[in-house]
């Protein structure tokens, strides 16, 4: 039995010169070991690590991958391994054994596997062990550039390996746009890992003077075929240029495509394919479920209403096709108060908002996200219990990622995809082709819950939503028929007026586009051979539609290369999913210094969202509508370009080709202008002022009166501008001012006529009341005459009397005159004296001129000396 019986002899008693032997060797290995140590000790720190190096790297060469089932098992440095070990990280999933040794060993490596299964940590370990193994420090600059698609995935990321590496002493960075260049162009030359969206560091690139990647070791392309699909190809290629040719390169995605493959030609040297899931029977995970309803459109938004009510304690996301629609329903969900948390992630928020939605999502334990395809990659949700896609997704790669953020790694999920009859039939195939097992299931009738007449009164009383619910009407509309798989997307197919009623909206919106396309007749007929009866197929683009998407799309991607204003990623915030009053109103905030953060954003700095991309090409279709709200968001997201079969290689030369007509610029009319006002619902200043009775009177902008509010209401609904309505309601406005203006001034005569009556009627009163007076006057002075005999002392002097009366009468006169001008009088004539009468002056001297001279019959001495006498008697 083993030693025991070795170091015994033959009789069975313990052999003394064995055990010597035994003893003797364990003796020295110790003794070697010890001396080993002490050698050690002596020695600098950088030499003890770097035969540790050299060491770990003669066993990258061992490593076998079918022994190994951890990460120990992996000659990994122990800062790695510790760093591992704390994140409670030891055993190893499928991609990280199978890529992480070939990895090690500096192969560039393609992996895919399914969602869920721990790539992250495939790269990380790899990145980390690459700098460790070239002692790398600050001082040697960036030595790894990890490519994600979108600004959450690269968050993620950053913090995964902030908790693996944290034992190593690289400094990493973050650098994804929404923050200000400057402040990273100041850090970035220090950063030794660089966690970064395509978009940002080709701006950096650009634009960042000591930005450089000579030294760099490692490039990692995470979600490497969402990269391309958002519109990235030209911009990889640009970054690829830039980047040393001896590099490792790794490049990693749950599902694989054929630019994927492009891609690792163009960027990968021999690259080592790992497809870990490759002969599974299902291309997503074991534990996640996966059901399917058939459901009309109309019926949608109260199946998702139903299904939240009876998933309150859990933890969903749901996925739409566009931000608008995400917008909309979040609002009107919040009204709704279903009883669980909603949350709201999509491309038009800021970036802080996004990040706090994100990690209020990853806080909660029951709560629901709307989110639009910038959600559906990568993200690491933990515990999701639910996934449900609202609106179908653009292929089945789409629904593996948005179904992959439930179930992942050993958990349970469960999946429900909504699909409208006309979807079902190409979209379940395409499912079942690409190894997705499916089911269908049915809604319980008895458990839908109809919340249409609710949403129609929320709109009634707020306009603001109501323009939302149009811009999701159009929005999603606009996202069916860009649609490549014209096989699963057919907008005729579309109950409009149905669907738009389930809004809350009365009318339907006018959609251009549609319009445009029911005039034109169907180019192909097709000839059903059941019925023989003619059918027109889904709807195809014209020519002057490809021409007029050839050269936007060319405008926009010159204006992206020259680093102009980047269309991709009007990312979005969150909007927190309380439903309280405040939280609405602070995402419009938020919404509104999005636009103004979007307008000073530099070019290139985040990423698109699928969401907006959708809606991007629209913005030839229906221009007005995607102006409204943050342009370029929505253009240059995923397969866009695809959509009328385009090569991205075609849009690097567009000055060579020959403008075509639609390539000429619209110029831009007032009506457009206009339009472009009504549609983004600005809300211009209005002064307000009010009457001495208190009613409030508007004048500015000026009310409309002419035209009754049912008639405003009725224009209003169907979203645009009907010229001739428009003519005749500014006719009748017209008239209606003229009518105003002409009653404003007979209204000012009539006030003028009873002023002027007033003035004379006072003036005729003055002139009374002077009349009396002087009358007054001179029957006193008769009176006493009479009384007491003639005293001419008492007289006058008729000289002074003269001169102050005329000067009294002058400014009688005056007095007179001045009224009359005050009374407007301009004229004088005999008949306006007569009529004002003299005045008691001119009265009085008209008396005294008239008194005759008294007649004594003396002479002059004889009447002196008579005076004289009455006067002494009168003493
Ligand atoms: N070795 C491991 N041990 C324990 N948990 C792990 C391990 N590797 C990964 N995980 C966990 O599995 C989850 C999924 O990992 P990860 O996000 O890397 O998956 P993925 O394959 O990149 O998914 P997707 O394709 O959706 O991006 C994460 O929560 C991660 O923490």
């Amino acid at each position: 039995m083993g030693k025991t019986a070795d170091c015994r002899g033959p009789e069975g008693r313990p052999d003394p010169v064995r055990s010597f032997n035994r003893w003797k060797k364990k003796h020295s290995h110790k003794q070697s070991q010890k001396k080993q140590l002490r050698k050690q000790l002596k020695k600098p720190e950088w030499q003890v690590e770097r035969e540790s190096i050299s060491r770990l790297m003669q066993n990258y060469e061992k490593i076998n991958v079918n022994e190994i089932t951890r990460f120990s098992d992996f000659p990994l440095s122990k800062k790695t391994l510790k760093g591992l070990q704390e994140a409670q990280y030891r055993l190893v999933t499928e991609i990280q054994k199978q890529t992480i040794g070939l990895a090690l060993q500096g192969k560039d490596v393609l992996g895919a596997a399914k969602t869920g299964s721990g790539k992250t940590l495939a790269f990380l370990v790899p990145v980390l062990e690459a700098l460790y193994r070239l002692q790398w420090t600050s001082t040697d600059g960036l030595g790894v550039l990890i490519i994600s698609p979108t600004r959450e995935l690269a968050y993620q990321t950053f913090e995964v390996l902030r908790k693996v590496g944290k034992n190593h002493d690289f400094s990493a960075g973050l650098i994804i746009g929404g923050k200000d260049l400057k402040h990273e162009a100041e850090r970035i030359n220090n950063i030794n890992i660089l966690v970064c969206t395509p978009g940002r560091l080709l701006q950096h690139m650009d634009e960042t003077i000591c930005f450089h990647a000579t030294n760099l070791q490692m490039l990692v392309l995470d979600e490497a075929d969402r990269i391309l699909d958002m519109g990235f190809a030209d911009t990889m290629n640009a970054i690829i240029e830039n980047l040393p040719k001896k590099r490792q390169t790794l490049l990693f995605s749950a599902t694989q495509t054929k630019s994927v493959k492009d891609l690792a030609r163009l960027s990968l040297k021999n690259p080592e394919y790992v497809w870990v899931h490759e002969k599974a029977k299902y291309s997503t995970p074991a534990t996640l479920e996966q059901n399917y309803i058939v459901c009309e459109l109309q019926q949608k938004i109260s199946v998702l209403y139903s299904f939240l009510r009876s998933h309150l304690k859990k933890k969903s996301i749901v996925f739409f096709s566009s931000c608008k629609e995400v917008q909309y329903l979040y609002r009107v969900f919040c009204r709704l108060r279903p009883g669980i948390s909603i949350l709201a992630l999509h491309g038009r928020q800021q970036q802080m908002r996004r990040m706090e939605v994100y990690n209020e999502f990853v806080r909660k334990k029951a709560a629901v996200l709307f989110a639009t395809d910038i959600a559906a990659r990568g993200l690491d949700f933990p515990a999701v219990n639910w996934v449900l896609q609202f609106d179908c997704p653009e292929d089945a790669n789409t629904y593996i990622h948005r179904a992959g953020r439930t179930a992942r790694y050993k958990e349970d999920g469960e999946a429900l995809l909504i699909l409208l009859p006309s979807e079902e039939k190409g979209m379940v195939q395409q499912l079942l082709q690409k190894k997705v097992p499916v089911k269908e299931i049915r809604i319980n009738p008895e458990k839908l819950i109809d919340v249409q007449k609710k949403l129609e009164s929320f709109l009634a009383q707020d306009q603001d939503l109501k323009g939302r619910a149009q811009r999701c009407f159009v929005s999603y509309i606009r996202s069916v028929y860009l649609m490549k798989d014209k096989e699963i997307f057919d907008v005729s197919k579309l109950p409009i007026p149905e669907y738009a009623l389930s809004l809350g909206l009365a009318v339907a919106p006018r959609v251009r586009f549609l319009q445009k396309m029911q005039k034109q007749p169907p180019k192909e007929l097709v000839v059903s051979q059941d019925h023989k009866q003619i059918e027109p197929r889904a709807p195809s683009l014209t020519n002057d539609e490809v021409e007029e998407f050839r050269a936007y799309f060319n405008e926009k991607m010159s204006i992206l290369q020259k680093g102009g204003k980047r269309p991709e990623e009007t990312e979005c915030t969150p909007g927190k999913g309380i439903s309280d009053e405040e939280e609405e109103e602070k995402e419009d905030e938020e919404e509104m210094e999005e636009k103004l953060a979007k307008a000073k954003e530099s070019p290139l700095q985040s990423v698109p969202s699928t969401g907006e991309s959708k809606e991007a090409p629209g913005q030839f279709l229906d221009r007005d509508e995607d102006e409204d709200d943050g342009h370029d968001a929505d253009f240059f997201t995923v397969k866009r370009h695809n959509v009328f079969g385009l090569d991205l290689k075609e849009n690097k030369t567009p000055q060579k080709k020959e403008p075509s007509k639609s390539s000429v610029k619209k110029k831009v009319t007032k009506v457009a202008e206009a339009k472009k006002v009504m549609k983004r619902n600005f809300k211009v200043n209005k002064k307000i002022t009010f009457t001495e009775e208190g009613e409030s009177v508007q004048q500015w902008p000026q009310m409309q009166k002419s035209v009754s509010k049912d008639a405003e209401e009725e224009e209003d609904s169907t979203g645009g501008i009907n010229l001739d309505k428009a003519k005749e309601r500014l006719q009748e406005e017209d008239k209606f001012d003229k009518e105003e203006y002409r009653k404003k001034i007979r209204a000012k005569h009539r006030e003028k006529r009873l002023k002027e009556r007033e003035a004379r009627r006072e003036a005729s009163k003055r002139q009374a009341k002077a009349r009396d007076e002087e009358e007054a006057f001179l029957d006193w002075s008769d009176d006493d005459d009479d009384d007491d005999g003639f005293d001419p002392s008492t007289l006058p002097d008729p000289d002074k009397y003269r001169s102050s009366a005329e000067s009294d009468s002058d400014d009688t006169e005056n007095k007179i005159s001045d009224t009359k001008k005050k009374q407007g009088m301009r004229k004088r004539n005999n008949s306006e004296v007569e009529d004002v009468g003299p005045t008691s002056r001119n009265r009085k001297k008209a008396k005294w001129e008239t008194l005759e001279p008294l007649d004594t019959g003396l002479s002059l001495a004889e009447d002196e000396e008579l005076v004289l006498h009455l006067l002494k008697s009168q003493s």
